[in-house]
């Protein structure tokens, strides 16, 4: 836990100057749901009603503001947990850093390719462990032959194979744990400038657990930024020396993760 809190001096400039990789202006998230009935109007007797007196469905659109107005700077070297109660916002969050969705006002600013990992990251059911493993390796850039080196590492690492040569079997025959198992050893073979962790670790047993917390520490150290989404506040205060709490959208708390943790479960236990 001790060597975890030591300022991570390789992530400075020259000048002894922490080095920004995401920068979170005034971030505004929104998603527009097309054609979503809302309460009465979409209910069974008005659907009747509009059918009988031929009155045409009036087109709906309704706006869920799931980031409101969020600011930070993420530093190279740092681990940051993301905490907040259910729909406060973190995966949205992660998604419009990973620039899978558009701010709608605001501006987020990252250094090199953010990478997303999550539970929902696409990995083909019908290929096999192996070569699912050899197309994320090809996916994120590596050459064929470093695929191939790193594939035996990636299943061991995994341990998807500890009961039986799980590798060789069609995805889809894998249990959730074993998928998120898989993903998780996929990204982490490789060094990023941020890497983004939605949940990927909860679905792990301890023994894996204990694994990934391992290696997020060490691509930390290798520089990068990770960003670790978590309702398991133990692997956020093992991982991360930072943490973020967002509830309703908006942050509540920013700064070491035992403070911001504390004061988040206070807030938890009060509701
Ligand atoms: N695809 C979507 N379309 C419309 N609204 C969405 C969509 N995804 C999320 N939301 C809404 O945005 C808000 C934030 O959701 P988000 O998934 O970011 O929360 P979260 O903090 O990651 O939640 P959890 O801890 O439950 O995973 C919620 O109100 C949710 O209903």
């Amino acid at each position: 836990m001790a060597e975890l809190n030591v300022p991570v001096n390789a992530a400075t400039t020259a000048g002894g100057e922490p080095i920004p990789t995401v920068i979170v202006d005034d971030a505004h998230l929104v998603y527009r749901i097309y054609g979503a009935g809302s309460g009465v109007a979409g209910s069974p007797a008005s659907a009747l009603r509009r059918i009988v007196t031929r009155e045409p469905q009036k087109p709906t659109l309704r706006e869920v503001h799931a980031v409101k107005g969020v600011s930070f700077t993420a530093y190279r070297g740092e681990a940051i947990g993301l905490i907040g109660s259910n729909g406060s916002g973190k995966s949205t969050l992660l998604r419009a850093i990973a620039g899978l969705m558009p701010v709608n006002r605001g501006a987020i600013y990252t250094q090199g390719q953010p990478s997303l990992l999550g539970v929902n990251a696409a990995l083909l059911g019908d290929l096999s462990g192996e070569r699912n493993v050899v197309l994320g390796c090809l996916a994120m850039g590596m050459s064929r032959e470093q695929a191939r080196k790193a594939t035996s590492e990636i299943l061991a690492f995994s341990g998807i194979n500890e009961r039986d040569d799980f590798a060789s079997l069609p995805m889809r025959t894998y249990s959730s744990g074993m998928q998120a198992r898989l993903r998780f050893s996929i990204s982490a073979a490789k060094k990023h400038d941020v890497l983004l962790i939605d949940e990927a670790l909860a679905t792990g047993d301890s023994r894996f657990r204990r694994r990934s917390e391992q290696r997020i520490r060490e691509l930390r150290a290798d520089a990068g930024t990770v960003f670790l989404v978590s309702h398991s506040i133990s692997s956020i205060r093992d991982t991360c020396e930072r943490s973020i709490w967002l509830e309703s959208g908006v942050i509540r708390a920013d700064g070491p993760t035992d403070e911001v943790t504390k004061t988040y479960e206070n807030y938890m236990a009060s509701r």
